[in-house]
């Protein structure tokens, strides 16, 4: 059976008074619950890395970062290499969110490079597909998000896919209130799920495929009870320690 997996996406949010509110309140709460089903991430700002290892050390909370360089190092200015990201204990990379597919032009295969880097580096690449209203109105969501999700298996041989984690964030979901009807998102995953099983079965089984996009409280014990649906990636709810465990506690 596949784990539960909650991971919070903090986007460009916080500062370090922020954080440490934010981090001990998630392990305080954490802290009083006896046994934990899911596993939990956050993925901060890239220089509050060494403030999550810091803090988050010896808790049951993972840490990442929300992009990763294609390249292993040199002339690439602004970028941060996987092994950057090892050295400050990262377990997860979020690759391909749609913010960074909109705003920073980033290509399928970009994306997929991504993934592979952070794959070779031994990092955990949160791999994001999702298509927009227009898409969705035009009947292509499935025509989309499987386009994205092939560019990543055109890169990855079947051992390497087997370590990433996939997330379903329809855009125009995020950040808007409008969550996909729990029936909606289970249609994305079960097609993402079929997609992988056309390389492997195993590795379709095994795989975490979280949604992502207005996760809150309230909606994510129905999202997360459908079969195909092994978690969230939480934006805006991912900000607020209540919040952000409220979702934790609906995923155990
Ligand atoms: O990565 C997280 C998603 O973009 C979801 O954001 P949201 O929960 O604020 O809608």
């Amino acid at each position: 059976m596949r784990r539960k997996l909650v991971i919070g996406n903090w986007k460009m949010n916080g500062s370090r008074d922020s954080i440490n509110t934010l981090l001990s309140g998630i392990t305080a709460g954490l802290a009083t619950k006896s046994a934990q089903q899911a596993d939990t991430a956050v993925c901060a700002p890239a220089p509050y890395l060494a403030q999550c290892q810091q803090l988050l050390t010896g808790t049951p909370v993972a840490w990442g970062s929300q992009d990763v360089s294609a390249y292993a190092a040199g002339a690439y200015t602004g970028e941060v290499a996987a092994s950057m990201l090892n050295d400050f204990g990262c377990r997860y990379a979020i690759v391909g969110h749609s913010e960074r597919r909109a705003y920073h032009g980033e290509s399928n295969e970009l994306v997929a490079q991504k993934a592979l880097a952070a794959v070779n580096a031994g990092l955990t690449p949160v791999v994001c597909v999702g298509e927009t209203l227009e898409q969705r109105e035009a009947g292509q969501t499935n025509v989309i998000v499987c386009a994205q999700l092939q560019a990543v298996m055109d890169v990855l041989d079947t051992a390497s896919l087997a370590k990433i984690v996939l997330a379903y964030e329809p855009v125009w979901a995020i950040g808007t209130g409008k969550t996909a009807t729990p029936a909606m998102a289970q249609e994305v995953h079960a097609e993402l799920r079929k997609q992988l099983a056309s390389r492997s079965v195993e590795v379709a089984q095994g795989m975490q495929i979280l949604y992502g996009g207005s996760m809150k409280p309230d909606n994510a014990k129905e999202l997360m009870a459908q079969p195909d649906i092994d978690g969230g990636l939480i934006g805006g709810a991912a900000l607020k320690p209540a919040d952000f465990l409220g979702i934790i506690y609906a995923a155990d």
